[in-house]
């Protein structure tokens, strides 16, 4: 069964879900487009191989533009190689980027699409469960520097993204328990049901064949698609979308991105619970069921006490800070997402001491 979910917005695209949907790649990318680049992992060649090959079947001239595995691809070294690759093969405005591989990859696809000569098309082809439900949809694009994590980057919607599920099965195990991070992020910011679901049975959540993973995934791009059509440049309500990424954040900064992302997330929600609790927006209950259902599926909680001063200072570089106004998004309860302005430093340290406990 094939599904589409349609994400609004100035330029509506589609996001297809199903498993063995490539053949689905061409109508997604549209008529007008004649060359494609297609950006992939070059640790990934079965996987960007069919690619290419249905690319070539519906008559584009495809080149395959291979990039570092992972979060390494995240940089500008990386971008200037992908920009000159462009102009070498005469990339133009009626041609289309294919960015193939988990999120890392789809960032910089997306990145370098926004940015080669000011925007050519990109359809996004996400390989991991992260990229599915979260990276790949919603057209943050980025690259990391040393100050930081996605702070260069431009918004710049796909004009499709495909989701072919059969590529979930050769995903390493931790990787794909990390993109369950961002579909529980989901459950606490605006679907119950997605917890529920993961409580039912945490050890198929774990797993691409699990009972409820259709369902998961597809509840969770619901979720970005509603919230990135009704903000897709963050002025409001795609906030929400960045629950538990302040230290999530961070914390990556400091492994320099040795962490994989949704672990990272896994803990920043505690954070982001404790918080809540602790400024008396939630209480207890978010930070149980937060600790419960995270460790349930084999997901972190807790980071070390005397990183708290780096991480402090890493928190101040955030996109959700205004001047010198440092802003978190918190729960009042399941469901319902409140901001935090300016906490006190006393606060967010009490919080973080819940977190190294
Ligand atoms: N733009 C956004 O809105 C957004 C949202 C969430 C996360 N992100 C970003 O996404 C990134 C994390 O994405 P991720 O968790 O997918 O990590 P990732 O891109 O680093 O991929 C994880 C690993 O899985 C490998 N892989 C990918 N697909 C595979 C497959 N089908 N089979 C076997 N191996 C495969 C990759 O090569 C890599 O080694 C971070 O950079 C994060 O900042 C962006
Ligand atoms: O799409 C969004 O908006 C998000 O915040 C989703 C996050 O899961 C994602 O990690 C995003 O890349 C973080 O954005 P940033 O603006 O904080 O870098
Ligand atoms: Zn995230």
């Amino acid at each position: 069964m094939t599904s589409r979910i349609r994400v609004k917005g100035e330029r509506p695209y589609d996001v297809v879900v199903g498993a063995g949907v490539l053949g689905e790649l061409p109508g997604l990318l549209g008529d007008d487009v004649r060359t494609v680049a297609v950006v992939h992992p070059a640790s990934l060649p079965e996987i960007s191989r069919p690619v290419c090959g249905v690319l070539e079947a519906a008559g584009h001239t495809v080149v395959a533009l291979p990039v570092p595995d992972g979060e390494r691809a995240k940089s500008v070294e990386v971008a200037a190689e992908l920009w000159s690759a462009f102009g070498r093969y005469g990339v133009t405005r009626s041609d289309a980027v294919v960015g193939v591989g988990g999120g890392a990859t789809t960032d910089l696809a997306g990145f370098v699409a926004a940015t080669w000569l000011r925007g050519v098309k990109v359809v996004q082809v996400p390989t991991t469960l992260l990229g599915m439900v979260d990276a790949a949809v919603g057209g943050k694009t980025g690259i990391n520097t040393p100050e930081g994590k996605n702070l260069v980057g431009m918004f710049h919607p796909p004009a499709g993204v495909l989701c072919d599920l059969a590529t979930l099965v050769s995903v390493p195990r931790d990787d794909y328990v990390a993109g369950l991070a961002e579909i529980i992020k989901g459950g606490f910011i605006a679907d119950p049901t997605i917890l529920l679901l993961v409580e039912d049975d945490p050890e198929g959540a774990r797993v691409p064949e699990g009972r409820h993973t259709r369902a998961l995934i597809e509840r969770k791009i619901q979720i970005k698609a509603d919230v990135v059509g009704a903000d897709l440049r963050e002025s409001g309500v795609r906030e929400i979308l960045n629950y538990g990424h302040t230290l999530a954040h961070a914390i990556e900064r400091v492994e320099s991105y040795h962490m994989r992302h949704g672990e990272a997330v896994a803990i920043g929600m505690v954070y982001a619970a404790e918080l809540s609790r602790l400024s008396g927006h939630a209480g207890l209950g978010l930070v149980e069921r937060t600790r419960s259902i995270l460790t349930s599926v084999g997901l972190p909680t807790a980071y070390r006490l005397e990183a708290w001063p780096e991480l402090r200072e890493h928190m101040r570089v955030d996109k959700k800070n205004r001047g010198a106004s440092q802003r978190f998004v918190v729960l009042d309860d399941i469901g319902k997402v409140a901001r935090l302005e300016d906490p006190p430093e006393e606060l967010l340290e009490a919080a973080y001491r819940e977190v190294a406990r």
